[in-house]
C-alpha cells in the first residue's frame, strides 16, 4: 500500500502539492487524475523517493522509498519513456537494470516478450517509436516482479491495441493483489481501467472514491426518452407533460430527449397519460470525463481560448437559438446533469415556449430547453441507485498554498447556473475533498517488506536505484 500524509512540495514560491493525504490500496487499479500541473507527476516523484516532500510524507509498505529493502524488487514505476539510454539496445537497457538490482538475465526475455519487444530487443532504443519506447518502459517497471507498480501516462503514444493490452495488464496485475497506481488524462480509459480513483486540482485532494462513486458523485443519471420522428407535437407535448410533473429536460442531437429529475416508470406513466407513443425509454450515467469535467473545471489551470467544453455542451435542435452566454460568466449549456446532491435545477420554464425565453441569467432562468417552473433543487436521483450514505462534513479548508490565493467557491455548475471563471492570476484554493461515501475497505497487508517485518535498509544514499524508467530522472530537484 501506498500511503501519503499530509504531503507538501513547494519549488519556490510554487506549491505543487499541498497537504496531500491518500492511500492507495492492493487488490485495484487506482487512477491517479488532475488536470495539467496538478502535481501528479510531482506526487509520483516523492513516492519513489526522487523529490523530497517539503512537509508530509509519503511511504510504500510503511517505509520510505529509500529506505524500503530491495526497493527496486518491490517498486516498479513508469515515469518518463524517454529517460533511457538511446544508443543502448532495448535488451541492454533492461539487463542494466537488472544487474543493478540483482535481477537474473533470464527476467529481462520474459519482460521483452510481455510488452511484445521481443522482436526488437537488439535495436538501439533512440530508433522506437512512442508506443516502443512506452512498452520498453514497462518492461522496466516490471522487471523486478514488484507488488506495487507506478505509471504515469502509461498509454501515451500506444496504438489501440496497445491500449488495451496496457488496460488488460493493469488490471491482471491487480487481480494479482498488486498496488496498481496510474495517471492518465484519457477518461474514456481510465473509466475502463480504473477501479478507484484519486483526483487532485491544483495539488490539493478533490476526491477519493470508486469510478462508480465518483460519476455518481458529480453527476445526475438520466433518462432518454424518443418520441416519434415523425410527429414532433409529440415530442412538445411530452417534454410539456415531464416538466409540469417536475422533471428537467433537455433536448438531444438526435431529437430525443435527456430527462432528469423523474424515475423512469413516472415517465413511462407521464407518456401514457398523454397519449404519447413512445419509441425509446432508456435509462443513462453521465460518463467518467463528463462528470471529471464537472468536477476539476475550477482547478484548471491552463484552459485553451477556444471553448474547451465544445464537445460537451448540449446540441442544439435544428431552429433553435443557442443560449446566450452571460458576460464574465460560464458558457451555459453543460451536457452532464449535475449531480442531485448539488442540488441541480438545470431547466426551469421558459417563458415563450421550451426553445425561447430570455438568456440565462445566471440563477436558472433558461436560455433554452425544458424544465418545471420553479422545480425544486435536488430532485431526487431518478434512476434510484442505493443512496450513498451522507457525506461526512468536508474538512477545514486548508489554507491556500500561496499568499495570493483567492478562494474560488466550490464550483456547482448547472446547465443554467454559470459559473464566473477563476480569477486568471490567482490560484484558487480547489473545492473541499469528496470523500468515498462507502467506508474504506480495511487495509489489507502491506507490501512484503513491510510484512515481513524485515528491517528498513541503510538510507537514501544505499539505496538502489528502482529498475524503472523513473531512475534516469533523478535529476537534482528544482532542475526543471
Ligand atoms: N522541478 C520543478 N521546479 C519548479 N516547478 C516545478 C518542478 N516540477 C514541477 N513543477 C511545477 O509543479 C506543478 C505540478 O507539476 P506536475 O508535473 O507535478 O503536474 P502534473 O499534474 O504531472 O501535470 P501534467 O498532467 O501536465 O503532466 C507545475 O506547476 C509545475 O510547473
Amino acid at each position: 500500500m501506498i500511503e501519503a500524509v499530509g504531503l507538501t512540495k513547494r519549488y519556490g514560491d510554487k506549491t505543487a502539492v499541498y497537504n496531500l493525504s491518500f492511500q492507495v490500496r492492493p487488490g485495484a487499479v487506482t487512477g491517479f487524475l488532475g488536470p495539467n500541473g496538478s502535481g501528479k507527476s510531482t506526487t509520483m516523484r516523492m513516492i519513489l523517493g526522487l523529490d523530497n516532500p517539503t512537509s508530509g510524507s509519503v511511504t510504500i509498505g510503511g517505509y520510505p522509498y529509500r529506505k524500503l529493502p530491495n526497493a527496486p524488487r518491490q517498486v516498479g514505476a513508469l515515469l518518463d519513456a524517454k529517460a533511457v539510454h538511446g544508443g543502448r539496445s532495448a535488451r541492454n537497457h533492461l539487463l542494466s537494470l537488472a544487474q543493478l538490482s540483482g535481477i537474473p538475465a533470464r527476467r529481462v526475455d520474459e519482460v521483452l516478450g510481455v510488452v511484445g519487444l521481443q522482436d526488437v530487443a537488439k535495436k538501439r532504443s533512440k530508433g522506437f517509436s512512442l508506443g516502443m519506447g512506452q512498452r520498453l518502459g514497462i518492461a522496466a517497471a516490471l522487471l523486478g516482479d514488484p507488488q506495487v507498480l507506478l505509471f504515469d501516462e502509461p498509454v501515451n503514444g500506444l496504438d489501440p491495441e496497445g491500449i488495451l493490452w496496457v488496460r488488460n495488464l493493469m488490471k491482471a496485475l491487480a487481480a494479482e493483489g498488486r498496488t496498481v497506481f496510474v495517471s492518465s488524462h484519457l477518461m474514456s480509459e481510465m473509466a475502463l481501467t480504473a477501479d478507484h480513483l484519486i483526483v487532485i486540482g491544483r495539488g490539493q485532494l478533490l476526491a477519493d472514491m470508486s469510478v462508480t462513486d465518483f460519476i455518481s458523485a458529480n453527476s445526475a443519471d438520466f433518462a432518454r426518452v424518443r418520441t416519434p420522428d415523425t410527429e414532433p407535437q409529440l415530442r412538445e407535448k411530452l417534454a410539456a407533460a415531464l416538466a409540469e410533473a417536475g422533471g428537467h429536460v433537455l433536448p438531444e442531437q438526435d431529437g430525443a430527449l435527456r430527462v432528469t429529475g423523474l424515475p423512469l416508470p413516472r415517465i413511462s406513466d407521464l407518456a401514457h397519460d398523454a397519449g404519447v407513443r413512445l419509441w425509446e425509454l432508456s435509462p443513462h450515467q453521465a460518463s467518467l470525463e463528463e462528470a471529471y469535467m464537472r468536477m476539476t473545471q475550477a482547478a484548471v489551470d491552463y484552459r485553451s481560448t477556444a471553448d474547451q467544453k465544445a464537445g460537451l455542451q448540449q446540441p442544439l435542435p435544428p431552429g433553435a437559438q443557442p443560449p446566450v452566454p452571460v458576460p464574465g460568466q460560464g458558457q451555459p449549456g453543460w451536457y452532464a446533469p449535475p449531480p442531485p446532491q448539488q442540488g441541480g435545477q438545470p431547466f426551469a420554464m421558459a417563458p415563450g415556449g421550451p426553445y425561447g425565453g430570455a438568456p440565462g441569467n445566471g440563477q436558472g432562468a433558461p436560455a433554452h430547453g425544458y424544465g418545471a417552473a420553479g422545480a425544486a433543487p435536488g430532485t431526487a436521483n431518478p434512476y434510484a441507485q442505493p443512496a450513498p450514505p451522507a457525506q461526512p462534513a468536508a474538512p477545514a479548508q486548508p489554507a491556500a498554498p500561496a499568499p495570493s490565493a483567492a478562494p474560488v467557491p466550490q464550483d456547482q455548475p448547472t446547465l443554467l447556473t454559470k459559473k464566473a471563471p477563476a480569477a486568471p492570476q490567482a490560484p484558487a484554493a480547489p473545492p473541499a475533498p469528496q470523500q468515498a461515501p462507502a467506508a474504506a475497505p480495511p487495509a489489507p497487508p502491506t507490501s512484503p517488506a513491510a510484512a515481513s517485518g524485515a528491517a528498513p535498509a541503510p538510507g537514501p544514499a544505499d539505496a538502489p536505484a528502482a529498475p524503472v524508467s523513473a531512475a534516469p530522472t533523478t535529476q537534482p530537484e528544482d532542475a526543471r
